[in-house]
């Protein structure tokens, strides 16, 4: 009995001897590395199981009906600190989730690059914006955002975007029942391939829809390339994407190369013929990585954000009726002979901007983005180690409750008469990263919304279907409803 006894205290101090140890190799790996008075400056926090690190944790809070249960746990053991070091999708990193924090370290590009987990750039592209900086990345970053922001551009687009809005709700509302937000997913991918491929048929588009869609489920999912595990599949769907990619360029240069002077038909044409100031050009590589990034990055969010926007308002009859009232309003002002919205209507429709903004704070479709430090950077009160990561946690300065008072509620009229303080609204990032296709995505969403709210309602199937986390925030059932009209076109 005694020598059971014994034995049984010897297993139980070599668990946690064991136990110890592993939990402490990450620190042997990458803290101890590190100069003592880097090493004391460091945030709170734990850099989790070796190799793993806090992912568990992560996709076990993000997989429940809770994902603020991850960073709360980080606040319960350490405090509101603003700052956490953790080991995150295979790096030792700093999760930065205060207002002030996350916008320091967007902002100072001398201390920060962009820090994509390799899995990113392997499906992104190594040559796409996730990876190249300083002046490539201005260069060709001029190059593609001009053409889809701004008064001109945007005025270009309208009349595409809404033609095809009101071809959509037409079509759906014959449909006995359609997944809402795979229907709006492939409405913004026809945008974004009208105006970057619009000279391809609608063959091409079909072709490369769906492989986004599989490229998109494995952006924040485990690297584990093995066959059945989503991040295997969406790099074989990479490889068919660039491969339909790689055949547009190659008979589009065939094209110019006879014919110079054929008019530019779209953004690929410009991207094909662009040269920088020492008339570099892009090459086969760098323009296909541009597209696979801008088709992914320019229709999932759009298409997310305009059916939480819809779902939202469905819920609340009240807010439903005084958005449709903006709308009934913004009609019955139109001057004679005006066919269809102009930007000018859309610019002011007051209660239409403040459900959108606060369906992108509510949704946050870009969760986290990832920086690297170049050189080790102070950041309110403690230090970020070069090399390591910052995650910038833009769920978290959006559910501050400091910020926003009940902060899970959707609730537009939070914004009345509130300007939130620079760094505490960034769905669309801040910075030189700042997302180019913000005006445009506000866009296609007040448009859609504009129909959808004058003429239709939107009946869920399954009204208590579960939301999922990742790798975006989306009902499981992608929102399966029915579309009824309930009015005829204005
Ligand atoms: C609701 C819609 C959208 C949201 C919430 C959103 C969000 C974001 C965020 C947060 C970033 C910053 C990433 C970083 O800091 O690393 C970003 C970058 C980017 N977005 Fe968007 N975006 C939206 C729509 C679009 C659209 C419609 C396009 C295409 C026209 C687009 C193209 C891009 C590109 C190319 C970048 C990379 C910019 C760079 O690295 O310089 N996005 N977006």
């Amino acid at each position: 009995m005694r020598m059971e006894i014994v034995l049984g205290c010897i297993v139980c101090v070599c668990v946690c001897v064991m136990k110890w140890v592993v939990k402490n190799v990450n620190w042997w790996l990458y803290e101890k590395k590190l100069r003592i008075d880097i090493r004391h400056q460091l945030p709170p926090g734990d850099l989790g199981w070796p190799f793993f690190g806090n992912m568990f944790s992560f996709l076990r809070a993000f997989k429940s009906p809770n994902p603020e249960s991850f960073l709360a746990n980080f606040v319960n053991r350490f405090g509101r600190t603003g700052l956490y070091k953790a080991h995150m999708f295979g790096n030792p990193s700093i999760i930065v989730t205060s207002p002030e924090a996350c916008r320091k370290v967007l902002t100072d590009d001398d201390a920060f690059q962009p820090g994509w987990p390799a899995s990113t750039l392997n499906l992104m592209g190594r040559k796409s914006f996730v990876n190249i900086f300083d002046k490539d990345h201005k260069w060709q970053r001029k190059l593609t955002a001009a053409p889809v922001n701004g008064f001109e551009a945007l005025t270009m687009y309208m009349k595409y975007i809404e033609e095809n809005v009101i071809a959509a709700l037409d079509r759906w509302a014959g449909m006995a029942r359609i997944e809402f937000l795979t229907e709006l997913r492939r409405l913004t991918f026809k945008i974004i391939m009208h105006i970057f491929l619009s000279s391809e048929g609608d063959s091409v588009g079909e072709a490369l829809e769906k492989d986004y869609t599989l490229l998109n489920y494995g952006v924040r999912a485990m690297a584990i390339n093995v066959p059945g595990f989503t991040y295997y599949n969406a790099l074989k769907a990479r490889k068919d994407l660039v491969a339909v990619l790689q055949r547009v360029v190659t008979r589009r240069r065939a094209e110019r190369g006879e014919n110079p002077t054929c008019p530019k038909k779209d953004m690929m044409d410009n991207l094909l013929d662009a040269a920088d100031e020492n008339g570099r050009r892009l090459d086969d590589e760098e323009i296909i990585d541009i597209l696979v990034m801008y088709l992914n990055a320019g229709h999932e969010s759009s298409g997310h954000t305009t059916m939480w926007a819809a779902l939202f308002l469905q819920q609340n009859p009240h807010m439903f009726e005084k958005a449709k009232a903006e709308q009934e309003e913004t009609v019955r002002n139109r001057p004679a002979g005006q066919k269809g919205l102009s930007l000018k209507e859309i610019r002011k429709m007051d209660y239409l901007n403040k459900v959108i903004d606060e369906t992108l704070r509510v949704v946050t479709f870009s969760l986290v983005v990832f920086r690297e430090a170049k050189k080790d950077v102070y950041v309110c009160g403690y230090t970020i180690p070069k090399g390591w990561k910052a995650l910038v946690w833009f769920r978290s300065v959006h559910y501050d409750p400091e910020t926003w008072a009940d902060p899970k509620k959707f609730d537009p009229s939070r914004w009345d008469n509130f300007t939130p303080k620079a760094g505490n609204f960034m769905p669309f990032g801040s910075g030189s990263r700042l997302c180019p296709g913000n005006d445009l995505a506000k866009l296609e969403i007040a448009i859609f919304l504009h129909y959808f709210l004058l003429n239709y309602e939107l009946e869920r199937e399954n009204p208590a279907s579960p939301v999922m986390y990742l790798p975006h925030t989306r009902p499981k059932d992608n929102c399966l409803g029915r579309i009824r009209r309930v009015s005829p076109h204005t």
